[in-house]
């Protein structure tokens, strides 16, 4: 209660002081508080709160409710959120995407950004298989993803918490069913799947994204991009980065060693270490490299994300020599 009320009073620094607008952010120098005063400052730049009326201490209330449902795991925690939706702040902006999203759109893509990995334990879907995890009986595909959709809405409904209480009925149904959208898209799985369909569109020249089925298949292209963007940060990042992933995954490995008395795949196998950098460029290869491609040709504005993951390549690539 104290927390909210001194969030809420506190004035928040300019866009310029955070570099909210530049795609190399790194949440590393902020204090946690400094983390509440970005997510403020980014509703506040794109002028969600009066053009939705959410009433500032609803806000305030809904921002440190989301951070406190992270867990503390090794990467996928309140920090990952606050990147990816920073990522997400840059491209509508600096990126101009924004020009192709409705007000309720851009709401609705920051609000899925700050909560697609809620709750994450730091374990993926096939560990949640494997396990019989109760979330695993609950969802059988998109194990996690479902369950951090879950938990959005459950904060949503929380006494104090509804930023979307000022929403009409119909406003309000949409911004829900892109956000399910939208954090359900961050499953790889479903970007394999979707990806040829998207560069197909973007190379035959698409212009006109506003069809319903387009228009939520480049959302979907979005979220990974900003889910994936650490791989387009400056070196110094992403490898800071890279080691916080490859922790979090060598985790899970010695858990399925542990355990599951089996085998974990490379990524995961800590005594594999030293394969990281060659499969960190089959990962920009397969994952990254054809959304930022895809993108950047819809949207040049966003060419920095290319030329930063690019640049990421050659990094990895030395080092796998
Ligand atoms: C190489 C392992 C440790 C470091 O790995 C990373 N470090 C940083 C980033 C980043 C976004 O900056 C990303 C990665 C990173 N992420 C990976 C993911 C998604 C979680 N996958 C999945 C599994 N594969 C099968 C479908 C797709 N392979 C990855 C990889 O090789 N590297």
């Amino acid at each position: 209660v104290e927390e909210t009320s001194r969030l809420t009073n506190l004035p928040i620094p300019s866009a310029e002081r955070f570099q909210l607008y530049n795609f190399s952010f790194s949440d590393f120098s902020l204090s946690n508080e400094q983390t509440y005063q970005v997510t403020l400052r980014m509703f506040k730049e794109l002028d969600l709160i009066s053009k939705f009326h959410i009433p500032y201490q609803v806000l305030c209330r809904w921002v440190l409710s989301v951070s406190k449902n992270y867990r503390p795991v090794i990467y996928h925690n309140w920090r990952h959120a606050l990147n990816v939706s920073q990522t997400m702040f840059a491209m509508i902006t600096t990126g101009k995407m924004g020009s192709l999203m409705t007000d309720l759109e851009i709401l609705a893509l920051l609000v899925a950004c700050l909560c697609h990995d809620l709750d994450h334990r730091g374990t993926n879907n096939s560990f949640q298989t494997k396990t019989d995890s109760p979330l695993a009986i609950l969802y059988s595909t998109s194990t996690m993803e479902h369950h951090h959709f879950d938990q959005s809405i459950m904060i949503l409904n929380s006494e104090g918490n509804n930023i979307f209480q000022s929403l009409s009925p119909e406003e309000y149904k949409i911004a829900v069913s892109v956000i399910e959208s939208a954090i359900l898209s961050t499953d790889l799985a479903l970007y394999f799947k979707k990806k040829y369909g998207f560069l197909e569109l973007v190379e035959s020249g698409e212009k006109d994204w506003s069809e319903p089925v387009k228009k939520d298949l480049l959302r979907g292209m979005m979220m990974t991009a900003c889910d994936v963007s650490a791989i387009c940060k400056p070196w110094e990042v992403q490898k800071k980065v890279a080691e916080l992933v490859a922790s979090e995954f060598f985790e899970q490995g010695d858990l399925e060693k542990e355990h599951l008395k089996e085998r974990p795949s490379a990524m995961m196998d800590r005594e594999k270490k030293d394969e990281l950098p060659q499969m960190q460029v089959g990962f920009i290869d397969s994952i990254c490299m054809p959304v930022y491609k895809g993108l950047t040709e819809l949207q040049p504005a966003l060419s920095s994300l290319l030329t930063g993951c690019e640049s990421n390549r050659q990094n990895w690539l030395s080092l796998a020599e």
